[in-house]
């Protein structure tokens, strides 16, 4: 166990004019994750002194506003299965909103800042307009070759198949859009790390705002929950430098793939399972869903598929699975389906769909990839109403309004047009349907 910041050093969430670190980290996207995670790990680097974190929001300023009231110090709430510790981290220097862009370019143009982490979720990959959060970070980039402040790294903490390659073609899109210098510059200044991020995050309730006043004394308005279960993997380079997060215990690995699939499928994929199915078996949250055994059965079975084709083996596999089904089973962590749910089209194209290909190339059906795109089509017919949220939801509509098998081919080219075009695919899909939803 890591040494805590102790809440008695900062004892009214304020730094009452001591310096916060300065800023050589920029984050966009600040949410209840990059706190448990990136702002944690920097927060225990042993020279977390000299790294400071600038985080921007994505869409509302609220969340910076929050912060900013507490010098962007907040605490971390480690919920494990038989109590709670109380900490307060400290390495977010500026809280701003996402809106302030004038901001965002002075930091990106300094020397100093040398690092870009984002958690922005899958779906903003995919969109370009010029008030998304990519779109913003290319203008940033574009201030930062102008003044000459040389290379940096963007690194993408958000679950996303091949994170680095996915934000580097997203950006390098936006800047050839924008002007094609600034592509060329990026292609030779900024370099693109990959990453597997991984501790569960619910959002905080109301709840833990009035136990962090009830059991440490002050008032935070921002507590961030997580478990203790904390992971980060990473690979590639940081030109203009780095905290030592190893010694926080991150590991740096040549290959990221492996440990990234390990992550989407095992513990994303799961969830998944768990989202759809659980919620449609009347659930709420994910220990909830587990403890259920025909949702454990359909996760032990996607894992079963999924471990054969996650063959290194540091991957541990057998090790991580038992360890998930403890994590997930913690019946303090309120993690809700709901929020899983979210965007399913783009999660299982990384989560099913790679799982499903690996299967029917090794000549087997991919019947429980197959359950999980099934599932989550019960889901979103069930839901047709149009409660829930997906890049892709007026599609999801369109298709879930049709009937049989028709319903079930256009709801498969919204997450995969390759599983689509194949009609025994799409049959085994649909002869999936409805067998994971009844009590
Ligand atoms: N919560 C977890 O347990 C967890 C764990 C591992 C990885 N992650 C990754 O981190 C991401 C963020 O998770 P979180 O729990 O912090 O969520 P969150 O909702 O608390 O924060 C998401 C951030 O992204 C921004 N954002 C979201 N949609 C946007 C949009 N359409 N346009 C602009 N900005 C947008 C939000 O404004 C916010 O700043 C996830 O999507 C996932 O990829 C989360
Ligand atoms: O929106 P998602 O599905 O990427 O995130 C919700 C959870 O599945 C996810 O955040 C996990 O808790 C996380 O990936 C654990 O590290």
């Amino acid at each position: 166990m890591h040494a805590t910041v102790s809440t008695e050093v900062l004892p009214l969430l304020g730094r009452s004019g001591a310096p916060a670190p300065p800023v050589r980290i920029v984050h966009l996207g600040l949410g209840a994750f990059h706190r448990s995670h990136q702002a944690w790990f920097t927060a225990h680097a042993p020279d977390a002194a000299e790294w400071g974190i600038a985080s921007f929001t994505g869409r509302r300023p609220d969340a910076a506003r929050v912060l900013a009231a507490q010098d962007g110090l907040f605490t971390l709430i480690e919920r494990g299965g038989d109590g709670d510790r109380f900490e307060v981290v400290g390495s977010i220097a500026e809280a701003i909103d996402g809106a302030d862009t004038a901001r965002l370019d002075a930091l990106l143009a300094a020397p100093s800042t040398a690092i870009v982490t984002l958690t922005v979720t899958e779906a903003v990959y995919e969109k370009h307009d010029a008030d998304s959060p990519l779109a913003r970070l290319c203008h940033g980039l574009s201030a930062r070759r102008q003044a000459g402040a040389g290379p940096i790294a963007v690194v993408s903490c958000d679950n996303v198949a091949g994170n680095a390659e996915v934000a580097q073609k997203a950006l390098l899109a936006i800047a050839e859009g924008l002007d094609s210098g600034l592509a060329s510059w990026m292609r030779e200044n900024v370099s693109f790390v990959g990453t597997s991020v991984d501790r569960i995050t619910p959002r905080t309730t109301p709840d833990d705002v009035a136990l962090v006043a009830s059991e440490c004394g002050y008032r935070d308005e921002a507590p961030v929950v997580a478990e203790p279960f904390a992971n980060w993997i990473l690979a590639g380079d940081f030109p203009a430098g780095r905290p030592r997060w190893e010694d926080a215990g991150a590991q740096f690995v040549a290959d990221i793939e492996p440990f990234e699939n390990r992550k989407l499928w095992l513990l994303n994929g799961a969830h998944s399972i768990l989202a759809y199915a659980g919620q449609l078996r009347g659930h709420t949250t994910v220990a909830e869903a587990i403890a259920d055994p025909v949702c454990r059965d359909a996760v032990e079975a996607f894992w079963d598929a999924a471990a054969r084709h996650l063959t290194l083996p540091e991957l541990a596999v057998p090790q991580y699975r038992a360890a998930l089904i403890e994590r997930f089973s913690n019946p303090r962590i309120a993690h809700h389906l709901a929020q899983i749910a979210a965007d399913g089209t783009t999660k299982l194209r990384m989560r099913a769909v790679p799982v499903l290909s690996a299967e029917i190339a090794g000549g087997r059906t991919g019947v429980a990839a197959a359950r999980m795109i099934a599932v989550w089509m019960d889901f979103v017919s069930a839901a047709a109403s149009g409660d829930f949220q997906d890049p892709l939801k007026d599609q999801v509509l369109e298709a879930a309004s049709l009937e049989g098998r028709e319903r079930t081919q256009a709801l498969a080219e919204l997450v995969s047009p390759a599983v689509a075009g194949d009609p025994v695919l799409v049959d085994r899909i649909h002869s999936l349907r409805g067998t994971l939803d009844r009590q």
